[in-house]
């Protein structure tokens, strides 16, 4: 099942930024007094009680009259209506009711997402209570009366945004067919690479509404199997403004990450690895997506025999924590490589969710841990005891150890590469959770 998105919404100096820093639990982005003040944190995974969801922080605007606000705030609502399962709909009790908010809320209401309306600045219920009512107004339901900065109200407003993940989570586990993401900056060639993978496989076409969402996603039957393909391209945002369509290009990222099973990021060979295709990579790198880099345009560039080393060396570099994904180069204009690159998604869904055994992995672990010795400290030798498999997509295994604190990370490193080795795992990354046992 995919994790949820919610999405805040709301004008400027409302407290956004407040609360997602006390949802996210770190006080990263920057709160001001400034209306407008652009932050750095986009989005953070959050828990609550047994919950996990993907908070987004639509704004970032910089606004300058009234009439930019409004229009922000309006791009701002159809970023969370594309994107988000859930949207917070953010006022503020101290500025009352305004009416952008009521231009707003008309927008959001006729996208027929779960709204749910959030009046913030309420530090004191006794006091501020009355003024909330108004807020009816907005057609938008019960409005929660919360205070971001002294932390009331919140776990009423959590309880209401969870109650709504039931009905669009749904549709995604019933979808039991391979979700493929095409992400990356724009103008790397991302509708190129769909288009042509329609083309060339002369296959049924569809442009199937997504189910959860609006974004619209490509049915591709292939071999007689089918995949859906996530694309983000298309980003054709009115704001002129760079932060601006870099922030929406990560928020489309990560709610097309978050369906997907394989994301295949695509880097322009024109312009070589960037960081923000690091960025973008690191996405589906957190979200343990299987992955893989394919280098797009390679028609369009002058090559020598060394050309492709000198790439997957400084790829290799730049995305040093995704060793595990696998690497192509291709061109969506001449269908160069095309194939493989169909082949190589299928590998990669695969092992996704490939599952050892569990005798065969202890077997493995045995063996590793006879040719190479578990480090020790002060005396004390780590021991490993037992290794299993507890889950997949992406494959997850648990060892067990006398202490946790002697397990390195290169070690752990040591017994993954032995695993990769007899099972190749090519194009996922793999998940370790160390215990500790007793010993016997
Ligand atoms: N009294 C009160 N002030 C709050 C509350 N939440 C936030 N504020 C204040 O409101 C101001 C704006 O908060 P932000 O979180 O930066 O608002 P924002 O909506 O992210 O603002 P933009 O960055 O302009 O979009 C700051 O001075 C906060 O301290 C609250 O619950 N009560
Ligand atoms: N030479 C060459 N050009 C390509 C290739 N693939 C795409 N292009 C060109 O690159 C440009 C961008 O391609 P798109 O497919 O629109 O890129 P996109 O990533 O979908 O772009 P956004 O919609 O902005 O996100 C177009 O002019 C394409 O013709 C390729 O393999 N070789």
């Amino acid at each position: 099942m995919s994790k949820p998105i919610v999405a805040i919404v709301g004008r400027p100096n409302v407290g956004k930024s407040t609360l997602f820093n006390v949802l996210a639990g770190e006080k990263i982005s920057i709160v001001q007094d400034t209306p407008g003040v652009t932050r750095d944190r986009i989005y953070a995974d959050i828990n609550w009680l047994d919950y996990n969801f993907t908070l987004i922080d639509t704004g970032g605007i910089e606004p300058e009259s009234d009439n930019i606000i409004l229009k922000s705030m309006r791009e701002q609502a159809e970023i969370a209506i594309e994107t988000a399962d859930v949207i917070l709909f953010m006022t503020d009790v101290r500025q009352g009711m305004v009416d952008d908010d009521a231009k707003v809320a008309d927008m959001l209401r006729r996208s027929k997402k779960p709204i749910v309306l959030v009046v913030n600045k309420v530090d004191s219920f006794e006091k501020f209570m009355p003024d909330v009512y108004e807020f009816y107004n907005l057609g938008l339901g019960d409005p929660h009366p919360i205070s971001g900065s002294s932390r009331l109200g919140i776990g009423d407003m959590l309880d209401e945004v969870v109650s709504h993940f039931n009905e669009s989570a749904k549709d995604d586990t019933e979808d039991e067919r391979p979700r493929i993401a095409i992400i990356g900056k724009p103008n790397v060639g991302k509708s190129s690479i769909i288009n042509k993978l329609l083309g060339e496989d002369r296959v049924i076409v569809s442009d199937i509404a997504g189910t959860t969402r609006d974004a619209v996603d490509t049915e591709i039957v292939r071999n007689g199997r089918e995949y859906v393909f996530i694309d983000t391209a298309g980003l054709r945002r009115k704001s002129k403004i760079k932060e601006d369509i870099e922030r929406y290009s990560i928020i489309r990222t990560v709610s097309a990450v978050e369906r997907c099973n394989v994301a295949v990021l695509v880097i322009d060979a024109t312009e070589g690895i960037t960081d923000q295709d690091a960025k973008i990579a690191g996405i589906a790198h957190d979200r343990g997506k299987g992955m893989i880099i394919a280098v797009n345009k390679w028609d369009a560039i002058e090559k020598n025999d060394k050309t492709i080393y000198k790439f997957t060396e400084e790829i290799r570099n730049k995305l040093s924590y995704m060793p595990y994904a696998e690497l192509l180069f291709i061109s969506a204009q001449t269908g160069q490589r095309l194939p493989k690159l169909f082949e190589t998604i299928d590998a990669v869904i695969e092992n996704h969710s490939l599952r050892i055994a569990t005798g065969v992995l202890n077997e493995i672990m045995s063996e590793a841990v006879a040719m190479q010795q578990p480090p020790s400290d002060k005396g004390k030798r780590l021991k490993l005891y037992y290794i299993t498999q507890v889950s997949v997509k992406p494959p997850t295994f648990v060892i067990f150890v006398n202490d946790k604190e002697l397990m390195h990370f290169s070690y752990t490193r040591y017994i993954e590469n032995r695993i990769r080795e007899s099972f190749g795992f090519r194009g996922t990354p793999l998940k370790f959770i160390i215990r500790e046992r007793k010993e016997k």
